[in-house]
């Protein structure tokens, strides 16, 4: 696993388009030299924050979009359509104006789709979506994504795993179902970090001043099940993305010197 390594943002509309700018960058790269490309997206502010800064750089042309694979990193567990599922927020943001090949766009399941109200088949099926997408050489039973994105909760939940819930503790099962999750609401899907560690890149998205005591918190040893963005962790990078507010409990010994 890599180091967490840090850039902090003067504020969090920078931070958005300089998170925005760096993943239109990753994914051209990845398309250049893979030919296709694959982006775990988050939900929340500040991942919605980086989608609609990417919506609204002229550079988002430089995408071939239809060779984008998309996936989910969590999803609130709700009706299709819901306006707080994170698929439907990030259609809002960006998703509905970009050429994107449907199949591609790979949506965790909604509370009234195929599995009902069964969360945990729900989670089984999204974990034998990412299964088929794997290939041998990857490292677990989910794709090698180019990039995974990950809000920072301000009591450090990454994706939908909270502290000390059983999703957290998770190291089989690369999808699970949450019951009882502290923030509405309490049924979500999320991966487990066994999953958000098979990415080639993990990025952590923290802006504002009630993120400060959570970075702090996950960037000076705490453990996962406590913490758990202290245990979401790439297999090339870890980069936590942050604007000063954010970073503003930091210990100076982490806090970076090139920051902008
Ligand atoms: O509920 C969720 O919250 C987190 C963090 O959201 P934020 O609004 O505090 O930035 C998000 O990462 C997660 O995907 C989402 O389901």
């Amino acid at each position: 696993m890599s180091t967490p390594q840090l850039v902090v943002h003067r504020d969090k509309e920078l931070m958005a388009e300089a998170a925005a700018a760096r993943l239109i960058t990753k994914i051209v790269d990845a398309q250049a030299s893979r030919g296709n490309a694959s982006v775990v997206l988050t939900g929340g502010r500040n991942g919605n924050g980086l989608l609609a800064a990417l919506a609204g750089s002229p550079a988002r042309d430089a995408i071939d979009w239809a060779r984008l694979d998309l996936w989910w990193g969590d999803e609130r567990f709700l009706p299709e359509g819901d306006p707080e599922r994170n698929v439907t927020q990030a259609r809002e943001a960006l998703l509905d104006s970009v050429p994107l090949d449907p199949k591609r766009v790979h949506a965790m399941p909604a509370s009234d789709g195929p599995h009902g109200s069964d969360v945990e088949a729900a989670a089984a099926a999204y974990a034998r979506e990412l299964a088929e997408a794997s290939v041998p050489e990857n490292h677990a039973e989910v794709p090698s994504f180019d990039v995974l994105l990950l809000g920072v909760g301000p009591d450090t939940h990454v994706a939908s795993l909270f502290p000390e819930l059983p999703a957290v503790r998770e190291t089989d099962r690369t999808v699970v179902g949450v019951r009882g999750a502290p923030k509405p609401p309490a049924i979500r899907v999320t991966l487990t970090l066994p999953a958000i560690r098979a990415a080639r890149e993990v990025w952590l998205l923290a802006a504002g001043e009630d993120k400060a005591e959570a970075a702090a918190i996950a960037l000076s040893g705490a453990g996962e099940i406590q913490a758990p963005a202290a245990g979401a962790q790439g297999r090339a990078r870890t980069l936590w993305l942050l604007d000063s507010a954010a970073a503003s409990q930091l210990p100076r010994s982490l806090y970076p010197s090139a920051s902008a």
